[in-house]
């Protein structure tokens, strides 16, 4: 039986470089649990923290107005029938019936979706709806109250960090800015490499310096984060979150969730981070197994262009539920009114504020 490492970064500081981060490894050590998951190799979650939570503004929801979507075929909304059903084979994850609660507030009650394999999926709803919430329920970083979470068709009982988790490799790019303020930003995307990897340090530095430069990052390699733009800070996290053991012959993660990974991004830095996005998902069957590539992504968001240009699929949140779902050009000509509400930004209809 091979084992599952979950590693969390936090924005603490934790160490200052290999050889020397007896702090970080024994952080690891303390707060993780090797899992053991058959024949699956040795896995970890690996969540890269992001910078900058975006509220629902007037002007994020004016980036909903439906003229803005490229509706391809109006006639076809509401048609779920698109949405394919086929054999489960290929679900990664569901989420079947979640409720969870902080205190008296009730946040999910009773979600329920899928996500495949192949897989471009986007989570949209009113602010304080529960997107990041459940984003973590799928990361097995919070436990549902009732419901369950299939991983690959097996209940996971707990979190990721209890025994007997179905496999499944999941990175979770979190909104909040959490890189290490004494590490330089070469040593924060390549922390995992650092700790985990076999890879020689100046292997290790080539990679981050391509994949900061896939970022639109190029010389900042030994700045610290405290010299970075916020927006600069979000993408050193996203390369963190992206960036892979090239020894290994296993695609990590597998499934990445992103939490509103171009919120407070500039435009252009925006469509940066979504084809990357979109450029480390595999496209079909000769990706499979190549590392870079993952096999489902899901993004939170509220940007426009971000579910334009990264995004196949939606899943709407309201008051605890999906109460929408359909392919992306679908959107704007839903007849739903929660949704239409949404997409034109309007202050009348059902979502009150
Ligand atoms: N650990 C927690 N303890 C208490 N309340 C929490 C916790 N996490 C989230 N909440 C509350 O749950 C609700 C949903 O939060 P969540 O971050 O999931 O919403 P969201 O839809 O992602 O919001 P936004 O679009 O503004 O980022 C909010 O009211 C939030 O304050």
């Amino acid at each position: 039986m091979a084992s599952l490492m979950v590693s969390v970064l936090l924005p603490v500081d934790l160490c200052r470089k290999r050889g020397s981060s007896e702090t970080a490894k024994s952080f690891f050590l303390n707060n993780v649990k090797p899992l053991n998951l058959g024949s699956l190799g040795k896995r970890r979650i690996i969540c890269g923290c992001i910078s900058s939570i975006s509220n629902l503004r007037p002007a994020d929801a004016d980036e909903f107005s439906a003229s803005k979507f490229n509706v391809k075929d109006s006639s076809k909304a509401e048609n779920l029938s698109l949405v394919r059903e086929p054999d489960e084979a290929d679900v990664l994850i569901e989420c079947r019936d979640v409720y969870k609660s902080f205190g008296e507030k009730h946040i999910l009650s009773g979600v329920s979706f899928k996500i495949r394999h192949g897989e471009a999926v986007g989570i949209i709803g009113p602010s304080g709806t529960g997107k990041s919430t459940i984003l973590k329920i799928m990361a097995g970083l919070l436990a549902p109250d009732k419901g369950e979470v299939l991983i690959r068709g097996k209940t996971r009982h707990g979190l990721i960090s209890d025994e007997e988790i179905s496999g499944l490799r999941i990175g979770l790019v979190f909104q909040s800015a959490a890189l290490f303020d004494s590490l330089t930003v070469r040593e924060n995307v390549g922390f995992l490499l650092y700790e985990n990897s076999t890879m020689p340090d100046d292997q290790i530095s080539k990679l981050v310096t391509e994949t900061l430069a896939a970022v639109g990052l190029k010389g900042v390699e030994d700045r610290l984060p405290s010299e970075l733009s916020g927006g600069m800070k979000k993408r050193v996290a996203l390369a963190r979150s992206i960036i892979f053991d090239t020894t290994k012959d296993v695609v990590e993660p597998e499934v990445l969730l992103y939490d509103e990974p171009t919120a407070g991004l500039d435009p252009i830095a925006s469509t940066v981070v979504e084809d990357l996005i979109r450029s480390v998902h595999m496209k079909g069957e000769a990706d499979v197994g190549k590392p870079g590539k993952i096999a489902s992504y899901v993004v939170v968001t509220h940007q426009h262009s971000t579910i334009k240009r990264a995004v196949d699929r939606l899943l709407f949140l309201y008051e605890g539920r999906v109460v929408w779902q359909g392919m992306t050009h679908e959107f704007s000509s839903s007849a739903n009114s929660i949704v239409q509400q949404f997409a034109s930004g309007s202050l009348d209809g059902p979502i009150k504020y």
